[in-house]
């Protein structure tokens, strides 16, 4: 069993690298470090020195990654991957640069997500120069499709720490891997994919704030303002430039008593189980058979 620690960063590549970073600072409210490599621009919410980065490219995921505790860990875990049929590659020092981290393997998962391993991800000591006053105190979480949902939950769940904290039906796993309700869900999709990821926000106001300031700028509200029954957030989901999902989210509920939490089965089928408030959604998360057929758009 491998031991996940944390998320660490979504690595997604831009055909348009300036438009992308342009929409992550000034409207989503990262901040861009300048790290001088050219193609490669890191985006930062909070400690990590980044938690998105857009390599000049095609547009489209490139990996999801996540910290295990160290060098010792990541070498175990790339046995273990390894003798459960993974074929794992070792990053080399310029890519781990690029990275900022000081050492990680890749590999994909049964659905073909790539996924990336890292010890000594950068900490950056100087607050956060957010591009703009989103209120972003964190990079949340981080979400992948998969054709099977339930087979995704037994992959995650063996060869890593990750709890199911929730179920959607078999449309969706939410699972944590620390007390936060969870760090990675898996949607139900055609194939692999990046569903969203996701931004905490500070305060209830911010969500608000920053939902009138999409519109106001012409971005295109996919779901929200709502509030998911699972972990209780008040959630805002906007599409960005090529074809990213981000998502705002206020009050994600903490598991802190492990032994006494059951995961609860929500039937997508069921008004409320996706959006408490029940609003009108205009793009589903990008799986539209999670959303009751009444509140399909
Ligand atoms: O459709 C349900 C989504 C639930 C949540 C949540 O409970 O916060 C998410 O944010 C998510 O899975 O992305
Ligand atoms: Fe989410």
């Amino acid at each position: 069993m491998i031991e996940l620690v944390d998320i660490a960063y979504v690595r997604s590549g831009a055909a348009d690298l300036a438009g992308a970073v342009r929409f992550a600072t000034d409207v989503v409210g990262l901040e861009h470090v300048d790290g001088g490599e050219p193609g490669v621009a890191h985006l930062r919410a909070d400690g990590r020195h980044h938690c998105l980065a857009f390599v000049e490219g095609a547009s489209g995921v490139i990996a999801s990654a996540f910290a295990v505790a160290d060098p010792g860990a990541l070498a175990l875990a790339e046995t273990e991957l390894e003798t459960r049929g993974f074929t794992v590659r070792r990053g080399s020092p310029e890519e781990a640069r690029s990275r900022r981290v000081g050492e990680f393997v890749g590999f994909d998962d049964p659905f073909g997500n790539h996924i990336e391993l890292v010890v000594g991800q950068q900490t950056l000591a100087r607050p956060v120069r957010h591009g703009r006053g989103a209120g972003i105190t964190e990079f949340g979480h981080l979400c992948l499709d998969a054709p099977d949902v339930a087979e995704a939950h037994r992959f995650w769940s063996t060869t890593f720490n990750a709890r199911a904290s929730d179920w959607i039906g078999d449309a969706a796993c939410l699972m944590r891997i620390d007390e936060v309700h969870h760090k990675l869900a898996v949607f139900r999709g055609d194939g692999p994919g990046l569903c969203h990821v996701n931004f905490q926000v500070a305060e209830l106001d911010d969500v608000f704030r920053n939902w009138h300031h999409l519109q106001d700028h012409d971005v295109v509200i996919e779901m929200g303002p709502g509030r998911h029954p699972q972990s209780g957030a008040v959630f805002l989901y906007f599409l960005g430039p090529e074809g990213l999902t981000y998502e705002y989210s206020y009050g994600v509920r903490r598991i802190t008593d492990e032994a006494a939490w059951r995961p609860r089965f929500f039937d997508p089928a069921e008004p409320g189980s996706i959006d408490m408030w029940l609003g009108p959604t205009q793009k589903p998360l990008t799986q539209p058979q999670l959303v009751p057929e009444g509140l399909r758009s």
